[in-house]
């Protein structure tokens, strides 16, 4: 029986070859978050390094983000025994967030948007061309129904994207791979995973909500999670009501009408 190493390499391997993610000569910034996810990103892709016909290097970045207790020589101590170059990068967003979310609201949204606006920079400071983040199938499957079900778009997550700023170019390496898998390899490989909670945050409770309801179907259907990831991969745009494709022009227009609650407020 293949290794859990193995597969994953293998589902890394897929996802290079259908999306073009890791080009010979990428200078590839690995975003380590301090997760089970990121560490086994960092990990594989040194793996696949020795795997490929082809040269690539990677630099592990991670941002303190100034959350109370983040054990930032923990992740610093294991970067080192490992040999990986890195960079860990300390600017407190923590405060701003505290300052600037009402007490109660999830920290999330904004924590994440001013992290990624610091992490372009360094990518394009350390020469980097490509930003690996560390989402899997299973971000993918639950980010597809959250956009239905609160959004009103039809719309999941690019394994390959530039950024909005145009200056990097985004990969996600992990996107075929099950998030199951990954949290067994993390356990098996002892990676030093800090928990996201630091900050007193709650997980977003519409995730959850579609968690629940992923698990409560595959109660009857185990392979739900399958079948979505494959729904993303094969769209048929002409039974979808999006008058753009037809040629159309407007967001609500292109929906016929029919607006989830979000977009009414934007509108
Ligand atoms: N502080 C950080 N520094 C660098 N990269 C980060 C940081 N936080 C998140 N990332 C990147 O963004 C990805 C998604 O972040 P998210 O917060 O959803 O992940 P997580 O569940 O906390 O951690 P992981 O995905 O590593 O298990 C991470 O996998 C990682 O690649």
């Amino acid at each position: 029986m293949a290794s859990l190493q193995q597969t994953l390499l293998r589902q890394i391997s897929r996802a290079n070859r259908r999306f073009g993610l890791i080009e010979p000569g990428d200078r590839i910034m690995v975003a380590i978050s301090g997760g089970k996810d990121s560490w086994a990103m960092l990990h594989l892709l040194r793996e696949y390094q020795r795997v490929v016909p082809f040269a690539f290097s990677c630099v592990a970045v991670n941002l303190d983000q100034g959350h109370p207790g983040f054990p930032v020589e923990v992740l610093r101590a294991y970067l080192e025994r490992e040999g990986h170059e890195h960079r860990i990068v300390h600017v407190d967003t923590y405060s701003v967030v505290k300052r600037e979310i009402p007490a109660g609201k999830a920290y999330c949204s904004l924590c994440s948007r001013l992290r990624r606006g610091i992490l372009y920079d360094v990518a394009v400071e350390l020469g980097c061309s490509k930003i690996a983040l560390g989402h899997h199938r299973d971000d993918l499957i639950e980010t597809l129904l959250l956009n239905q079900l609160y959004a009103g778009q039809l719309k999941a997550m690019a394994p390959r994207l530039r950024s909005d700023d145009g200056r990097n170019t985004l990969i996600r390496p992990l996107i075929l791979c099950e998030e199951r898998d990954l949290a067994a390899f993390a356990v098996e490989q002892q990676f030093p995973v800090v928990p996201c909670d630091l900050c007193g945050s709650q997980d977003n409770l519409r995730r959850v909500e579609v968690r629940r309801l992923l698990a409560h179907l595959e109660q009857t259907n185990p392979d739900v999670r399958r079948s979505l990831l494959a729904a993303a991969g094969n769209v048929k745009p002409s039974h979808l009501l999006d008058a753009r494709l037809q040629g159309g022009e407007d967001e609500v227009e292109a929906a016929g009408g029919l607006v989830a609650p979000q977009m009414l407020v934007r509108a």
